[in-house]
């Protein structure tokens, strides 16, 4: 049954959904009663409090200048000019400060909701879930960035009048019902109850279309990423023709979508364009109620003008008030845009986090080495790894890869795995590491991740960002074991071990930071052979190579085989190139179609 786009129970509203998924952002805005946020947020309301008096002041100076000046009262003039000057430095320095806090409030927010989301992010391996497994979220970097920021620049941008309003609303209404009773107060609220009513109804259409802007928008970034990342492939195939129509086929469909955007804001912005100047028309309405009504028939002219300015301004900035309000549908418009991707995207995060732990439960055994630091828990006489009638498929395919797999790694027998393109190698290390749920059958890894346990290098090298040393010592943050300078010949020897001593002298030393990406200035078998130097530098118990020498020659492969079993590593290689048998004692053959043999391999 066909149904209709504005009731698509999953389409961002500005509805029950929406004011969840808030609430939740605003519980890691304001973390706890005394953090720093709050605080900043109260001092914010004190100054916003002192701003509204001293408006308040200035607001009567006009009615007061009327009065001094229709009796010529020169003493008086004087006193009020400099009364006046004294008020507005006043007002201009409160409002700076306001807008000082306000601008630190947007920091320690974007700090605070850019962290909390970082900690899911970075937990267990949910950025490749996020990343390569989960269609239905896209750009989570962009809502982790921009949207972010925007969502905070908008909110504290939002925040003084916000935190404001019930004050100044409660006392400018009290003083209307003063001077105009009953009728100009509930004309006020019915006022504002109309304009909040048009503006809920046309920021509906409003909040899904930013969310598909932004959808677009990081499709568009993402384009150019690509492009960046890879300017020299791209430029071998003389891609620029093709890649130019296709970065303008992004571009063009942003550019839609903002037009559709600025089409459903036009409505919007008529409405709060209407209601603004509406808004200073009832002012008047509700001043001539009393006049009209032979309140003030006993005062003179002059002292008419003096208490009608008086009066305009109390109903004026009441009116105001509210306007102020109804001005922000735009900003609540764009706020609920972000709100919807970015809470989409912590309920995403912490559903992959949820099952991930589920899985961890029933695949125990593995750990991080942060946690056991490194230890192998069992003796060197248990296998490392464990499959048992082991079956997966690929995430996209009921397709077995593999079937019904049987097999034990032990220390010291080095495992050869082959197979042809896609028959499923590597997506028998993504089953191992638990990126991918098995199908069926059992596996259990006995050895840990990190030194003294099990290390992998994959296919794609992975360089981080820093120094020489950081990339050496990665994926540990401080070098292991701690043994202070020693460490420093040992990364050079290895360096050297790996066959690229002479990065140290392009990179200026061991600790020097280098502003070039890693990935642009060093050749694929370079990559490869600092990834060699890495593993040496952790000598872990076993060592999984995926296609790692695929850029070496023969003989640098065999220099690193020869590296990693002096090491005592014990070796699980995946390849093609039959040079790899040598190096290994088993051989298991992925066939396809979820068939696979076990071959023990003879040394020569
Ligand atoms: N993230 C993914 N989503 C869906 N399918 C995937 C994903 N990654 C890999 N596959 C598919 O799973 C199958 C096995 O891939 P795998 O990477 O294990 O092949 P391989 O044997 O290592 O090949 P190669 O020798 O080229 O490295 C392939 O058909 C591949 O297209």
């Amino acid at each position: 049954m066909p149904t209709s786009r504005n009731t698509d129970p999953k389409r961002p509203q500005l509805d029950w959904r929406f004011l969840k998924r808030f609430c939740r952002i605003v519980t890691v805005l304001f973390p706890s009663w005394c953090s720093q946020n709050v605080v900043m947020y109260g001092t914010l309301l004190v100054v916003a409090l002192l701003v509204q008096l001293v408006v308040y002041q200035v607001g009567l100076i006009p009615s007061q200048f009327y009065g001094v000046l229709s009796e010529k009262n020169y003493g008086n003039f004087k006193e009020l000019v400099a009364f006046s000057i004294l008020l507005i430095l006043l007002n201009s320095a409160l409002k700076s400060l306001e807008q000082y806090i306000s601008n630190l409030l947007y920091i320690g927010w974007r700090k605070c909701l850019t962290q909390n989301l970082h900690q899911d992010y970075f937990s267990g391996r949910v950025y490749y879930t996020l990343n390569v497994l989960r269609k239905d979220i896209d750009n989570p970097d962009q809502r982790m960035t921009q949207d972010v920021e925007r969502l905070c620049k908008q909110l504290s941008s939002m925040a003084s009048r916000l935190v404001i309003s019930p004050f100044t609303i409660s006392y400018y209404s009290y003083q209307c019902f003063e001077i105009t009773g009953w009728i100009g107060l509930v004309s006020i609220l019915g006022f504002f109850l109309v304009g909040t009513v048009v503006n809920k109804l046309l920021i509906g259409p409003i909040v899904s279309t930013l969310v598909e802007q932004e959808k677009l928008e990081g499709n568009f970034r993402f384009k150019h990423m690509q492009i960046r990342v890879n300017a020299e492939s791209a430029a071998f195939y003389r891609a620029e023709e093709v890649e130019h129509v296709r970065t303008d086929h992004r571009f063009q469909s942003l550019l839609d979508t903002q037009r559709k955007l600025i089409n459903r804001e036009l409505l919007l912005y008529i409405g709060i364009n209407t209601f603004d100047y509406m808004g200073s028309i009832l002012s008047y309405i509700i001043i001539a109620i009393p006049i009209f009504a032979g309140v003030y028939d006993g005062l003179t002219p002059g002292e008419i003008t003096s208490l009608v300015s008086k009066n305009s301004f109390v109903c004026i900035y009441l009116i105001n008030c509210f306007t102020q309000l109804i001005d922000l549908s735009t900003t609540v418009s764009d706020v609920a845009g972000y709100t919807h991707r970015i809470g989409e995207l912590q309920e995403v995060m912490k559903d992959i986090s949820r099952k991930q732990c589920d899985q961890d439960r029933v695949y125990a055994g593995m750990s991080n080495f942060d946690s056991r630091d490194g230890e192998i828990s069992s003796t060197s006489s248990d296998p490392a790894v464990t499959l048992d009638k082991l079956s997966f498929t690929s995430p996209v395919s009921e397709e077995l890869l593999v079937k019904d797999l049987s097999l034990k790694v032990y220390e010291g027998v080095h495992l050869l795995v082959v197979g042809n393109t896609g028959t499923g190698k590597t997506s028998l290390l993504r089953v191992l590491n638990l990126l991918w749920e098995p199908y069926s059958g059992f596996v259990r890894m006995n050895a840990c991740f990190g030194p003294r346990g099990i290390m992998y290098l994959p296919q794609k090298p992975f360089l981080t960002d820093g120094t020489l040393r950081e990339q050496v010592i990665f994926p540990l943050n401080n070098i292991y074991p701690v043994t202070g300078p020693v460490d420093d010949e040992r990364i050079l020897r290895y360096l050297e071990l790996a066959g690229m001593s002479s990065l140290v002298k392009r990179t200026g030393g061991l600790d020097e930071e280098v502003d070039w990406n890693w990935y642009d200035v060093l050749s694929p078998g370079e990559m490869q052979r600092l990834c060699f130097a890495r593993l040496f530098y952790l000598q872990p118990k076993y060592a999984v190579l995926d296609e790692a020498t695929s850029a070496l020659t023969e003989e640098a492969e065999e220099q690193m085989y020869r590296a990693c079993k002096q090491l005592g590593m014990t070796l699980i290689s995946l390849g093609h190139r039959s040079s790899l048998k040598q190096y290994h004692d088993v051989m298991l053959k992925l066939c396809g179609g979820g068939q696979w043999e076990i071959i023990p391999l003879e040394k020569k």
